[in-house]
């Protein structure tokens, strides 16, 4: 009883045969590590090309806070320079006037200038337009810097103008060093400025773009400028700028994109600058140079495919024939097919020979055991199957034949006189004799202990009591060596002249083979004419 474990194998092996394994073990071999290298080769050229934007963007972003610097710095000097030219004329509002003009225009540096006195009171302005002269300031610039008495730059607030700005302003002192004033330029955050030289002019087209953002998180620079003034907390870089530190990483800005930052902290007023680009941007080309080099590669790798698939076709070819061969060793015309398969490697053509080795010792095997089937051991003449096989036969083929019916005489003495095996060897001395006086078409049989039969087709009834008689003769004359000399008794009859009826036929020849017995033994008797049919 077999297992459900061999059963399912079974079913396994039938699904999976040889040539379907190899080529899943190609796929596996051929292919898994085809993708897996150009995988393992993706991902470290992306890990490359992100290293290197997030590099290449803090670079930038601490060239931009340096330069940044730069600016504040030159910004600081020229207003200090003006202060200095404008402490002899803070009674001359038109050379106040003409000095914040000059440094309007000449330096390009602020969007207005703002000249005030100790009170905030403004004495003139660049432009004139502003119409803010006459006026006193309270903002948070003028303020810090009536406060300060000193250089600052302010936090960015909203003017009186109705400007988004940042403030930077230089006092004003009189030669014996009593404060006047201050003079101040404007950055307008949401208009264009100097900012925006400085920072927009560096704007790349590829995605990348840079944002300042003052102390508190809000944006002072953003090339959407709509964005300006917006505060910002869930931003890494942000996080990390505002308190003072500079670096570079990958982040999800607040609006849910994916970036590669570089920030570094401007010294001087503690802003800082991120410089940044979409990850998706960054990975663009590399993917698609990955989709051209898998395009490029796939014709080849499907065409090793193809050639590995015929190769296992033609290693496979001879073993799954001889397989099918193996499925039916028992049958005549498979050595003619695993003959006409070929074997054209070593393998196949030793499993060939030794599959025709095992066919042909089979079927010899087979032969043997049909022969053994129909043979009566002793004699090695036909038995009561093979008898009836022949009569199957003729009949088949409407043969006509004559029956002759053997018996030894006196068997039993010679037995008992001589033993068994003597009495076997004189069984066997027999079995040689009938066959000496029979035809190769003959049938001789050994259907009893001592009781023979021999069918002749094709024979007359005449001629076959010649046979019965030849035969008596011979067992007569022949002395045996233990037991001397024997005779037998003989019946003869025929099918169909005796009767129509075959067993009828073989009931006679019986009969007469006693009738032999009863008129002495050592006789041949012959269905005499009157019985026969016709
Ligand atoms: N040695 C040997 N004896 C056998 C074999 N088969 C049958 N016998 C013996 O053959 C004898 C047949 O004896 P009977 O049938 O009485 O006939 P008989 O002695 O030959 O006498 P008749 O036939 O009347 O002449 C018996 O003693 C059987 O035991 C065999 O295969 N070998």
């Amino acid at each position: 009883m077999s297992s459900p474990k061999i059963k399912k194998t079974t079913r396994i092996a039938t699904r999976l045969d040889l040539r379907r394994l190899i080529l899943v073990l190609t796929i596996c071999s051929a292919l898994i590590p085809f993708a897996n290298t150009f995988y393992a080769g993706y991902l470290v050229q992306r890990q490359q090309l992100i290293d290197t934007t997030l590099e290449g963007h803090y670079a930038y972003a601490t060239k931009l806070a340096r330069s940044t610097d730069d600016f504040l710095q030159s910004a600081l000097q020229q207003l200090d320079y003006s202060a200095k030219l404008m402490a002899g004329h803070m009674d001359d509002l038109h050379y106040l006037g003409e000095e914040a003009a000059r440094l309007r225009l000449q330096t390009k540096s602020f969007n207005s200038v703002t000249v005030i006195d100790q009170t905030g009171y403004v004495l003139a302005t660049s432009p004139e337009t502003l119409q803010i002269v006459g006026k006193t300031l309270k903002s948070a610039g003028v303020t810090e810097a009536l406060q300060a008495k000193g250089p600052i730059i302010s936090q960015p607030y909203m003017a009186v103008t109705d400007n988004f700005i940042i403030f930077i302003s230089q006092p004003i002192f009189a030669a014996d060093g009593q404060y006047l004033g201050a003079v101040g330029g404007s950055i307008y955050l949401k208009q264009e400025s100097m900012l925006d030289t400085l920072l927009g002019s560096h704007f790349y087209q590829d995605g990348s773009y840079v944002f300042v953002v003052d102390k508190n998180k809000h944006i002072i620079y953003h090339p959407n400028n709509k964005r300006v003034g917006e505060r910002i907390s869930n931003n890494e870089a942000i996080n990390q700028v505002s308190q003072g530190e500079s670096g570079k990483t990958p982040l999800i800005n607040s609006q849910g994109i994916e970036m590669l930052a570089g920030y570094a902290v401007v010294p001087s007023t503690g802003w800082g600058i991120v410089a940044q680009r979409p990850k998706t941007v960054t990975l663009a080309p590399l993917n698609a140079l990955m989709r051209s080099v898998l395009y490029k590669t796939l014709p080849i790798a499907l065409l090793m495919l193809l050639v590995i698939w015929w190769s296992a076709r033609r290693i496979t070819s001879p073993l799954r024939q001889l397989a099918n061969g193996a499925r039916a060793m028992d049958r005549p015309e498979t050595a003619q097919q695993i003959q006409s398969v070929k074997s054209w490697y070593f393998e196949s053509q030793e499993l060939k020979k030794a599959m025709l080795r095992g066919i042909g010792l089979l079927q010899r095997n087979i032969t043997k055991l049909r022969e053994d089937v129909n043979t009566d051991p002793l004699t090695g003449l036909g038995n009561r199957r093979h008898l009836e096989a022949a009569i199957t036969a003729f009949q088949a083929e409407k043969m006509p034949f004559a029956v002759i019916a053997i018996d030894i005489d006196h068997f039993k003495k010679i037995n008992d006189g001589f033993g068994h095996d003597a009495g076997d060897e004189v069984i066997r001395q027999l079995g040689r004799q009938i066959r000496e006086v029979s035809r190769a078409d003959d049938a001789p049989c050994r259907v009893g202990g001592e009781e023979f039969l021999l069918l002749l087709p094709a024979a007359p009834l005449h001629s076959a009591a010649q046979v019965a008689e030849r035969l008596r003769a011979l067992v007569e004359h022949t002395e045996l060596p233990t037991v001397g000399r024997i005779s037998v008794s003989l019946g003869v009859a025929h099918w169909p002249d005796s009767n129509d009826d075959i067993k009828t036929v073989f009931q006679q020849a019986d009969a007469m083979l006693y009738a032999a017995k009863r008129a002495g033994r050592n006789r041949v008797e012959v269905v005499p004419p009157a019985t026969t049919a016709r």
